[in-house]
């Protein structure tokens, strides 16, 4: 995000002031070409009636952004949102899936196929999230197959990595995510639609965010991750957000780290007082 923070920072917060939701931002780390991509999660499973989801979007279809070659804005609401969402939304604005099934659609009551997601016109989908990881036992070579079904359906990706804090206080942070990180890559066919988001688990919902040092440290240490194993030119091009505890107050300083190309923001999104301070 070192190409542009002023504009990166003026998007996260007309988005954050607007919304209320989880927000992703990102920027090409190469010089040429900047330009970014937020994403507005919009409600986990306890957040979100379709009343609540058309004030979102009716703040969202007003905020000022750069334009979208600068800008790119992705809303993620759950599931039963996305056609609604989809028909509210400004046109320059994205929508994304927050999960997806890892192959062909079939008989997996109660899951929803990348094929179903092309079918309503969504092209993002968030993959890998630490909660599904954790809560849902979803292991790295699953994630990574879900990578690589996605793709192959022609779906970008969000693909989420992360250390816990006991990873994080053993010292095994780089190790835990190169090695999410190289499941995933493994199964990539084009790096041109993958987004990397590292949301360290301690930081997600908690209001502990990492320190812009901590953020960047790791960001660099997946981009020379991606440089080693699979290309100099993937690794300038790939976009690394951050996402944990981001919020209108400490996304300039994290935005200015040269390694960190956006944000997933979460909770801070959701509260109606972040919006009015703003
Ligand atoms: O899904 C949301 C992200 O994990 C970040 O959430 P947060 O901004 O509430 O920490």
């Amino acid at each position: 995000m070192a190409n542009c923070p002023g504009l990166v920072s003026e998007a996260v917060d007309t988005i954050i002031s607007g919304v209320g939701i989880v927000v992703m931002l990102s920027f090409a780390s190469d010089g040429a070409g900047a330009f970014s991509l937020i994403v507005s999660q919009i409600g986990c499973l306890q957040n979100g009636t379709a009343e609540e989801v058309k004030k979102i979007v009716t703040i969202l279809n007003e905020a000022e952004v750069p334009s979208e070659d600068v800008v790119e804005v992705v809303i993620s609401p759950p599931f039963v949102f996305l056609t609604l969402v989809k028909s509210l939304l400004r046109s320059d604005f994205a929508v994304a899936a927050q999960n997806c099934w890892v192959r062909r659609g079939g008989a997996f009551t109660g899951e929803i196929s990348a094929e179903m997601l092309v079918n309503l016109g969504i092209p993002w989908v968030i993959l890998g999230h630490s909660e599904r990881r954790s809560l849902l036992g979803e292991t790295n070579e699953f994630v990574g197959d879900k990578v690589a079904y996605a793709l192959s359906k022609g779906l970008k990706v969000i693909a989420c990595v992360g250390e816990t804090l006991e990873q994080r206080e053993s010292g095994s942070t780089t190790e835990v995510v190169a090695a999410q990180t190289k499941a995933i890559a493994e199964r990539v066919t084009n790096w041109a639609d993958v987004v990397i988001a590292y949301e360290p688990v301690w930081a997600i919902g908690t209001g502990k965010v990492a320190t812009p040092a901590q953020a960047q440290e790791v960001h660099f240490d997946l981009r020379k991750w991606l440089e080693a194993n699979v290309s100099t030119e993937v690794a300038s091009s790939t976009r690394i957000i951050y996402g944990g505890s981001v919020n209108a107050a400490n996304s300039k300083e994290l935005a200015g780290q040269p390694d960190v190309d956006g944000f997933l923001v979460g909770g801070a999104s959701l509260k109606v007082r972040t919006l009015l301070l703003l």
